[in-house]
């Protein structure tokens, strides 16, 4: 199993180009299902998530083929409607196999995908919302099992109890071949689900209502083919603005928009960073400028987002003062700071809160990624620390970060990827 070796204490300082947004690419990918003509995407970021995808996607009869700008997928025929457990448990997110499947072939057979360290993540609002739009859907031996008895999905007015966002993904994705008009209330409004309505919409979908939390879908009886260019990567592109900030450093973001992530780029201006802003950059400039402790509140979209609270969990910890932070999405989505204790980190858990003081050091240690964000947290805390620090349990990290040693290698940083 890989693992990053960090020798910490040198500024970040330079350009990163942000690569192509993780979670608008999954459900884009799984869009493909949807149309038999060809489907052309670009800014497709270089992920292990998104060689599980095209390997599900493969199971199911998609061809995929790799060009200099991103990739051409062709769902001329779907030779199988299983999304087997071995695929699906490499990534939650092959979940979003099951809103097209049920409303391009009427049936699905997809594995439920398991509890992960950040929390249960169950998907009952994604089978309660397809069981509305007229789909049977049965859980079977660990397979979640609909069909529509070769009937066509009915549209329906679903209210989502919770904001969930591959649920919102999912059923707009069944919504665009139903049979008449869906309602999505209290949908997710987060910019990949953006993404991926304005790429549902250039395949010939009907979608009004795209970036409310109100969603109305006119099903139409196919779709097209389409040429997308998926979004920047908002989180990627926060991560390394906490890098820079942690590391007294000053990075310029490019390829990316201040416009995805606004509650984030205000929490660093509060934390004393200098953003400087254009049409496709952020640049964060923390030299001679003194860090200050923050309060965090996830909550979704546009409010400050939870892939964004391990990274900021870490600027507190090296910050003036004492800042709280208050997840309010996953029940466990503090397994980073048992790890920051081991480098000196001074945090209190409180329920779903965590109470950081500001220390003036970090120490380099041993420490173990549990998930993605929490990995790139702990790639922070070892880019501040004396000493090195070895993060083990990497994968996550190549989960959702394109050659992230590469890239911060790049802006002057000690990050070595050592193979077990
Ligand atoms: C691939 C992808 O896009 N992943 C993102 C997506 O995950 P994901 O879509 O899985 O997260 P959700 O938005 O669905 O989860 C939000 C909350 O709703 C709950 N819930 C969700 C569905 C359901 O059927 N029942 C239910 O109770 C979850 O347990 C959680 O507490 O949004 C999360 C919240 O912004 C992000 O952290 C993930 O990076
Ligand atoms: C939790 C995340 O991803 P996933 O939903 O794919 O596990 C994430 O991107 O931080």
């Amino acid at each position: 199993m890989d693992k990053f070796v960090v020798s910490g204490g040198v500024p970040l300082s330079g350009d990163v180009i942000i690569s192509g947004a993780k979670n608008a690419a999954l459900p884009i990918l799984f869009a493909s299902i949807l149309t038999a003509e060809k489907f052309e995407l670009t800014n497709v970021p270089n992920l292990h998530d998104i060689k599980t995808t095209l390997g599900l996607l493969a199971e199911l009869g998609i061809t995929s083929e790799k060009t200099s700008e991103g990739y051409i997928l062709s769902a001329s025929a779907i030779t199988s409607t299983t999304a087997p457990y071995e695929q699906v448990r490499k990534m939650r997110a092959s979940i979003l196999a099951l809103g097209p499947l049920v409303a391009r072939c009427g049936e699905a057979k997809v594995s439920l995908p398991g509890g992960c360290a950040i929390g249960a993540r169950p998907v009952n609002l994604h089978i309660n919302g397809l069981q509305q739009m007229g789909a049977d859907v049965t859980v079977e031996h660990g397979y979640i099992v609909a069909t529509t008895h070769g009937k066509k999905l009915q549209g329906a007015h679903i209210i989502f109890d919770t904001v969930t966002v591959t649920g919102t993904e999912n059923l707009l994705m069944a919504a665009v071949l139903a049979e008449g008009q869906t309602i999505l209330e209290n949908a997710a409004r987060e910019p990949e689900v953006i993404d991926l309505a304005n790429c549902l919409i250039a395949m010939g979908a009907k979608i009004s209502g795209v970036g409310s939390d109100t969603l109305v879908i006119d099903g139409v009886e196919f779709l097209h083919a389409c040429k997308h260019s998926i979004l920047p990567d908002r989180i990627e592109t926060g991560t390394f603005l906490v890098a820079a900030a942690v590391t007294g450093g000053q990075v310029r973001c490019l390829n990316t928009s201040a416009k995805l992530l606004e509650a984030v780029i205000k929490k660093l201006q509060d934390a004393g960073a200098a953003i400087e802003i254009t049409e496709d950059s952020i640049s964060l400039d923390m030299r001679g400028r003194k860090l200050k402790a923050v309060n965090v509140k996830t909550a979704p979209h546009p409010a400050f987002p939870t892939d964004m609270q391990a990274q900021f969990t870490v600027l507190n910890c090296v910050a003036e003062g004492t800042g709280t932070i208050h997840e309010t999405i996953f029940e466990n989505r503090f397994m980073h700071v048992p790890e920051l204790h081991r480098m000196g980190a001074d945090i209190e858990l409180e329920g779903h809160s965590a109470i950081v003081r500001g220390v003036k050091t970090l120490t380099g240690a041993e420490v173990m990624a549990t998930d993605l964000r929490a990995s790139a947290c702990l790639v922070i805390a070892g880019l501040f620390a004396d000493d090195e620090t070895s993060v083990n349990r990497i994968y996550h990290l190549d989960r959702g970060y394109e050659q992230l040693e590469v890239k911060l290698s790049k802006l002057g940083a000690n990050v070595k990827r050592v193979s077990a």
